[in-house]
């Protein structure tokens, strides 16, 4: 059966082989759009590290091959003086690289980086998301009221943020602060692998508009990232999120040499737990969404290849001697961890909610990670396993 045929949305028209349009666009003035070319599209992504700038990439390819988006896609990048005296913005603009997150890949020529954000999103009607979870309440408030009446959002952020009324995500964040509708996209996305064209798979969360869905799948989809779509904004993001804790657990056990069956349970318990939590914080989670890319596969590849797997691992090698914000230094040159502050935004919501008992795997590692557990805690609590 062709792999196009298994998908739930088809792969829009673009591939490598078909021929690029010239660059028809009129720059866009410090007084808006030209109006020539207003009816199209214009994208600007928020965020540019690892996964912002391979998401620049992506986009990059298909606002060239498609009619109804402007060429240019603009990319704010919080300013950076690198070692060598220069700012970040400059390099990428001259180089066409992100030389501190994205070494060695070129993200596209119609990639314009821009320090200045309000600047950035003020002639955008697709706003692209891609930051660590901590810094959006500051973004929110930065270009409140500083966007176009008719934007619409899509957020890769995997993470939330807990409120005195209980969990905030961030596509609700975004909706709430700016008033627009927030799409997510989320799945097995190492940004790595991905720069490199290798297939991968991604799964994006919405509400009802399928117009609108249809438009974010056009834009991202490429030959080698296959993105579907379900109605399901909270099961899609809270998978994103939540497998940032299960994956810190599968770094603990890596770094205790505890073995592949260990790590198979703990990603097993972490499962039950994900869909567990998200059921009883949304009910309209599906279960289905959990098959998708965002769920089971990226769960997997997190806890064989991600970022906070490979911090917990030192973590636990450490005997937890040296803290997550050390390692996060050390060993990421500059990216950020989301699985620590997750696992104590989750621990916040299940203390707030007397539900820490069901939720032994997602509790014992916030313990662990703030030094109340040591690492080898990590499966002692399993001798009674919750049945929800
Ligand atoms: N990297 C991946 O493989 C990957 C894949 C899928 C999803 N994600 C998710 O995408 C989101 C963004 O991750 P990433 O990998 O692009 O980022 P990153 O961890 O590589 O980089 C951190 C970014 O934060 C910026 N930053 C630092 N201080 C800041 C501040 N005060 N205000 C605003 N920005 C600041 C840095 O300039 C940098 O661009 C996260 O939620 C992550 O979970 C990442
Ligand atoms: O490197 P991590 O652990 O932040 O995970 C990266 C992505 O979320 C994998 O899909």
């Amino acid at each position: 059966m062709p792999l196009n045929s298994l998908l739930h949305f088809p792969l829009n028209p673009s591939s490598s082989s078909a021929p690029s349009r010239e660059n028809t666009n009129t720059p866009t003035t410090a007084g808006g759009v030209d109006e020539t070319t207003s009816a199209k599209s214009r994208v600007t992504i928020i965020g540019s590290g690892n996964w912002g700038s391979v998401a620049a990439k992506l986009i990059a390819s298909n606002t060239l091959e498609l009619n109804s988006f402007h060429d240019e896609v603009r990319m704010w990048v919080f300013e950076e003086i690198l070692p060598n005296g220069e700012k970040l913005t400059e390099v990428i603009n001259r180089t066409n690289e992100n030389v501190k997150y994205l070494p060695g890949i070129k993200l596209g020529r119609n990639v314009v980086a821009d320090p200045n954000l309000e600047n950035a999103v003020k002639d955008a009607n697709m706003l692209v998301f891609v930051t660590s979870h901590q810094f959006m309440e500051g973004i929110c408030k930065r270009i409140a009221g500083k966007i176009r009446e008719d934007a619409e959002a899509i957020s890769l952020i995997k993470g939330m943020e807990v409120k005195k009324e209980g969990p905030c995500m961030i596509s609700s964040l975004i909706s709430e602060q700016l008033g627009i509708n927030c799409c997510v996209l989320m799945g097995a996305n190492i940004a790595n692998e991905i720069a490199l064209e290798k297939f991968s798979e991604a799964t994006i969360g919405y509400r009802k508009d399928k117009e609108i869905m249809e438009k974010w799948v056009q834009l991202f989809n490429t030959p080698y990232f296959i993105v579907s779509a379900v109605q399901d904004v909270e099961g899609v993001e809270l998978c994103g999120t939540l497998k940032n804790v299960v994956a810190i657990a599968a770094g603990l056990v890596d770094g205790l040499d505890m073995g592949n069956n260990t790590k198979a349970a703990i990603m097993r318990i972490g499962l039950r737990e994900m869909k567990a939590l998200s059921k009883l914080l949304f009910p309209s989670v599906k279960d289905s969404t959990f098959f998708e890319s965002c769920g089971v596969a990226d769960l997997i590849t997190t806890c064989l290849g991600g970022r906070n797997r490979k911090c917990a691992k030192a973590f636990a090698r450490n005997g937890g001697k040296k803290s997550f914000d050390e390692l996060e230094a050390e060993m990421l040159q500059g990216q950020k961890l989301q699985g620590v502050s997750t696992a104590k935004e989750v621990y916040e919501v299940l203390c707030h909610r007397g539900w820490l008992e069901l939720f032994p795997l997602f509790s014992t590692v916030h313990e662990i990670c703030v030094g109340r557990l040591p690492p080898k805690a990590i499966t002692k609590y399993f001798d009674h396993i919750p049945k929800y």
